[in-house]
């Protein structure tokens, strides 16, 4: 792991780290906020935060302020890049011209199909390799084990799919606008044909709203969504979550927020909630 940013931030710090991932076979990069309880040598437990289309490590550091409330609440915040990268274009991870496709938009899933399979692994990298190194490069500052998850849109996606996945796995899961059923909607119709083939099986396995009825673990899900996100019609849907919660009996707080639309403004101003809510589980 090397370090590429430091910043001091309301008595923590804000790092970025590089590391090469043996999952996604390329160098990535990860946010990670350390809290001022974690820089005296307190161990704290870890939210990790899955961003959205078009993101990077950045997003989320730089616009969404939870420096403030991961200090206040001890919490260490990891957040990832959102697909295995190739910027020089010299180890073969594949791309797609449009900003729903290949980098910027890995989906946090393994691809099975060509030419995405090699490298675009996201939900190992997030399940498996991710937690391991964080846990033993802070060793120390990080609680092992204690781990919360959340993210936005395709990241919100991937925080309800993978704790429904991996039950056991995650203390906690929230979400902000997230895509509840790539299997209905273009986002996900697109990324899972590219990246899953057209096996009905396989998508429903990475489809939080096809996932509910069979959870092995009832997770509470605390969603927020804007009213006017302008994608919330089309890709979005939360109103198909809320049928499949209330079908299986899946404990879901999802708030509807009338003016809000699907920036990082939204969940700036609902962050504080979610940071408060993964703490409370994270430490009882
Ligand atoms: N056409 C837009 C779409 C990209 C976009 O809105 N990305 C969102 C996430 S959407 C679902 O995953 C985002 O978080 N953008 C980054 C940001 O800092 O706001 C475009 O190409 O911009």
């Amino acid at each position: 792991m090397e370090r590429v940013e430091q910043h001091a931030s309301f008595g923590g710090r804000q790092e970025v780290w590089q590391h090469a991932s043996t999952t996604l076979g390329c160098p990535m990069k990860l946010g990670v906020y350390l809290p001022p309880a974690a820089l005296a040598g307190q161990p704290c437990p870890v939210l990790y935060w899955l961003s959205g289309l078009t993101c990077t490590e950045q997003n989320f550091i730089t616009k969404s302020g939870v420096q403030a409330h991961a200090a206040q609440h001890g919490l260490i915040v990891v957040a990832p890049d959102t697909s295995p990268r190739d910027p020089a274009g010299t180890l073969g991870v594949p791309n797609d011209a449009a900003y729903d496709l290949g980098q910027g938009a890995g989906f946090y899933l393994n691809a099975t199909q060509a030419p995405w399979a090699t490298h675009f692994r996201m939900e190992d990298y997030v399940v498996q390799e991710l937690p391991a190194l964080v846990e033993s490069h802070f060793a120390g500052q990080v609680q092992p084990g204690r781990r919360a998850l959340s993210g936005h849109s395709m990241g919100g996606h991937g925080a309800l799919t993978l704790a429904l996945r991996h039950p056991g796995r995650f203390a906690s899961v929230s979400a902000f606008s997230p895509i509840v059923a790539p299997s209905q909607v273009p986002w996900g119709q697109k990324a899972f044909t590219a990246y899953l083939g057209d096996d009905p099986a396989a998508w429903a396995a990475h489809d939080a709203v096809a996932l509910i009825a069979k959870a092995q673990e009832r997770l509470p899900l605390l969603v927020d969504q804007g009213e006017a996100d302008e994608f919330l019609a089309t890709q979005l849907r939360p109103e198909l979550l809320e049928a499949a919660c209330a079908a299986a009996g899946h404990p879901l707080t999802l708030r509807r927020h009338a003016g809000y639309d699907h920036s990082y403004y939204f969940i700036a101003s609902f962050l504080g909630e979610h940071v408060a809510w993964h703490a409370q589980a994270l430490k009882g």
